[in-house]
C-alpha cells in the first residue's frame, strides 16, 4: 500500500454529473439516449444514425497501443483515458473509445479496465462489474446457439450434423479453467447424444467480435446468420441460420448492439463498448462507437489490447480495413518496469524484484520497444512513445528511456503522468501526438492483402511482426487452410490467437526473439465476423484464476461501498 487513495477511492471522491449534460456539447440530446441510471447511457439507433450522416469530417484517430506487458499491463487504457483528458485539458476536442471489461480478469489477476488513478471512467464498479448487461447478453446469446444445436442433434439431427465436428463451444464470463475441456450430453437418451465439448471466454465468443463490426441490427442479423457452427456428414458447413437461431440471438443482442457513454473521471465523454481481447480475438472496441465518436470530435483516442504485436496489428490490418478508417497517429505505451521484465529476460513476472532501480536492466529491455516502434513503422503511421510513469519510477530510468527515443529511435517521447495527475499529466504527449499528426507524409498501408492465400498472410504477420524465422503449418491447419479454400473462405483477413507475453508464441522468450519458428495449429472461419482465426501453440481461449485471485480481496459492507475491487 504506497498510499496512494484506490481507484475505487478516488472513483468515489468524485461527483458526477447526469451523463445527458455530459453529453451536451457533442450535440447530443436526451432523446438520443437509452438512460441507464444517471451516468451511464446508450445511443440510440436513430441518434448514431444521425450522427454518422452529419457531414462533419471525421476526427483524427489515434491509436493507443503498448510493448509486450508484464501481465498486470502497462497502462493502455489508463493513457487512453487520460489522453482524452489532456487534449481537452489543452483546449482540444477529443473522446475515447475503450473496450468493456470481462469479469474474468476483474476477479482474476489483471483486475478491471476502467484505467486507473486519475485517468478511469466512471462509475468504474458498475463499469467493471454488470455496466449495461452487454456481456450478460452476449453470453446468453452464445449459449442460445448451444442450446439450440444440441437440441437440433437430440431431436433427430435432421441436418446430419456430425457431432464431433461442432465448432461452436459454450460460452461463460468467468475465468473458470476446468471448463475448458467437458463431456456433455450424458444421463441417457432422455438427455441427448454425449458429445465432448468445451467453453471460452465471452471475450474470445465469435459473437463478441460479431458485435464489435457490425454496421447496424440488419448487418449484425445477417452476420450472426452467417456464423458456421458445426460441419455435416459430407463436411459442408452448417451455420446458425441452419439451425433457426438468427432471430433469436439477434433479439437477445438488439440493446448490447448499441454503444455505451460514460464519463471520465474529469467529466469528458467516454465510449465503453464491445470487449474482445487481443490475444484470443482482435482487441478492440466496437465500429460503431468509433463511428460515432468520430463524427462528434475532432480526436478519437482508442486502445488495442496487449502489445502492438496483438491489439494494434489487428486493429491495422483487420478493425481498419473493415471501418474503413485509419489512425492519424499511433501511442506506444512504455513502462520502466515493462522494460526491466525485458531486460531481466524475468518470467514469471516478479513486480517486487522489478521495483529497484536499475537503468541497466531498462536498456536491456529496449530491444522489445525498438522491435515494437519498428513494427508500428511498417504501417506508414507515426509513432509517439508514452512512457507511463510508475510511483517509484528513477528520474535517470526515465531519462534513459526519453534519451533513447530521441537519439537512437528519432522518434518523439513524451513522459506521461496521467494516472496521477489526469488530463494536465498528458499536455506533452498530446501535444508531440498533435504535431506528429501535422507532420506526417506517410501514406497508411495495411501488411497483406487479403487475395494473399492464407498461408502467405499468416507468414507475413509472424515474420514481419513477431520476428519469427519461418512457420509450420501442423497437419490438421493444412487440412483446415484447403477447407477454406474450397468453402471459398480464403480472401478475409486472419486474426492470429497468440500468448502475449512474448512477441513470440513462447510466454518465456523476452525482448525480441529471433531465430524460431512459429507453428499454427488450427484454422477456423469466424464467417459472421468476416475473418479467419489462426492458433498458435496452447493460447487459452478460457483463463483460469491465479492461486491469489483478486475475487478473495473483495468486500462489501452493509451500506454497499466495495472494497478490493481494482
Ligand atoms: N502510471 C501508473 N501508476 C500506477 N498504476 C498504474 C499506472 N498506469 C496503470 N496503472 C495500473 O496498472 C494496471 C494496468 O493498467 P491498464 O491501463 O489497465 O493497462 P492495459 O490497458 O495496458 O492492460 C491497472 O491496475 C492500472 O490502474
Ligand atoms: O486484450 C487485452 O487488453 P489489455 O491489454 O487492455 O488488458
Ligand atoms: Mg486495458
Amino acid at each position: 500500500d504506497d498510499g496512494f487513495p484506490t481507484d475505487y477511492e478516488i472513483a468515489q471522491s468524485v461527483d458526477t454529473d447526469p451523463i445527458t449534460e455530459v453529453v451536451e456539447p457533442l450535440g447530443l440530446a436526451a432523446d438520443d439516449l437509452d438512460l441507464y441510471g444517471d451516468d451511464t447511457a446508450k445511443l440510440t439507433f436513430d441518434a448514431i444514425e444521425r450522427v454518422r450522416e452529419s457531414d462533419r469530417d471525421n476526427g483524427e484517430m489515434i491509436l493507443v497501443t503498448g510493448m509486450t506487458p508484464t501481465p498486470m499491463g502497462e497502462g493502455k487504457t489508463v493513457t487512453t483515458v487520460g489522453l482524452s483528458q489532456a487534449f481537452n485539458h489543452i483546449g482540444e476536442d477529443a473522446l475515447a473509445a475503450i473496450r468493456e471489461p470481462s469479469l474474468g480478469p476483474v476477479f482474476g489477476v489483471k483486475g478491471g479496465a476502467a484505467g486507473g488513478g486519475y485517468s478511469q471512467v466512471l462509475p468504474m464498479e458498475d463499469i467493471n462489474l454488470h455496466f449495461t448487461g452487454d456481456l450478460h447478453a452476449l453470453t446468453s446469446a452464445h449459449n442460445l446457439i448451444s442450446t439450440m444445436l444440441d437440441n437440433h442433434i437430440k431431436q433427430g439431427n435432421e441436418l446430419d450434423i456430425a457431432v464431433n465436428w461442432v465448432e461452436w463451444p459454450r460460452a461463460i464470463d468467468m475465468n473458470d479453467r476446468v471448463l475448458r475441456e467437458t463431456v456433455i450430453g450424458l444421463g441417457g437418451d432422455v438427455t441427448g447424444v454425449p458429445r465432448e465439448d468445451g467453453f471460452i471466454l465471452t471475450a474470445a465468443s465469435e459473437l463478441m467480435a460479431v458485435l464489435c463490426l457490425a454496421d447496424d441490427l440488419a448487418d449484425l442479423k445477417e452476420r450472426v446468420a452467417r456464423i458456421v457452427v458445426a460441419y455435416d456428414e459430407d463436411g459442408d458447413p452448417v451455420t446458425a441460420d441452419d439451425i433457426e437461431a438468427t432471430g433469436a440471438v439477434t433479439i437477445l443482442l438488439k440493446d448490447a448492439l448499441k454503444p455505451n457513454i460514460v464519463q471520465t473521471i474529469e467529466g469528458t465523454p467516454a465510449f465503453v463498448h464491445g470487449g474482445p481481447f487481443a490475444n484470443i480475438a482482435h482487441g478492440t472496441n466496437s465500429l460503431i462507437a468509433d463511428d460515432a465518436a468520430r463524427k462528434l470530435s475532432d480526436y478519437l483516442i482508442t486502445e488495442a489490447g496487449f502489445g502492438s504485436d496483438l491489439g494494434a496489428e489487428k486493429f491495422m490490418n483487420v478493425v481498419c480495413r473493415f471501418g474503413e478508417m485509419e489512425p492519424a497517429a499511433v501511442t506506444l505505451v512504455a513502462s520502466i518496469r515493462a522494460l526491466k521484465y525485458h531486460g531481466k529476460d524475468m518470467w514469471p513476472a516478479d513486480l517486487d524484484e522489478l521495483e529497484a532501480t536499475d537503468v541497466e536492466a531498462v536498456r536491456g529491455g529496449f530491444e522489445n520497444l525498438d522491435t515494437h516502434v519498428e513494427n508500428l513503422r511498417k504501417f506508414g503511421v507515426p509513432v509517439v512513445v508514452a512512457l507511463n510513469r510508475f510511483p517509484g519510477d528513477a528520474d535517470e530510468e526515465v531519462q534513459a528511456v526519453l534519451d533513447h527515443c530521441r537519439d537512437d529511435l528519432g522518434i518523439e517521447a513524451a513522459e506521461s503522468t496521467v494516472f496521477g495527475e489526469g488530463g494536465e499529466g498528458g499536455a506533452d504527449l498530446a501535444r508531440k501526438l498533435i504535431t506528429a499528426i501535422d507532420e506526417d507524409d506517410e501514406e497508411f498501408e495495411y501488411l497483406y492483402d487479403v487475395d494473399d492465400s492464407i498461408e502467405n498472410k499468416i507468414e507475413t504477420i509472424a515474420t514481419e511482426i513477431y520476428g519469427a524465422e519461418s512457420v509450420t503449418f501442423q497437419s490438421s491447419a493444412q487440412d483446415d487452410i484447403e477447407r477454406m479454400e474450397s468453402l471459398g473462405f480464403d480472401d478475409v483477413p486472419v486474426v492470429m490467437s497468440k500468448t502475449f507475453h512474448s512477441l513470440s508464441d513462447t510466454a518465456e522468450w523476452k525482448g525480441a526473439p529471433t531465430g524460431w519458428e512459429l507453428e499454427i495449429q488450427e484454422i477456423y472461419p469466424s464467417a459472421g465476423a468476416g475473418f479467419l482465426v489462426a492458433l498458435t501453440s496452447d493460447v487459452l481461449t478460457l483463463p483460469g484464476l491465479p492461486a491469489d485471485p483478486a475475487a478473495a480481496e473483495m468486500d462489501i459492507d452493509s451500506d454497499g461501498t466495495v472494497s478490493g475491487l481494482f
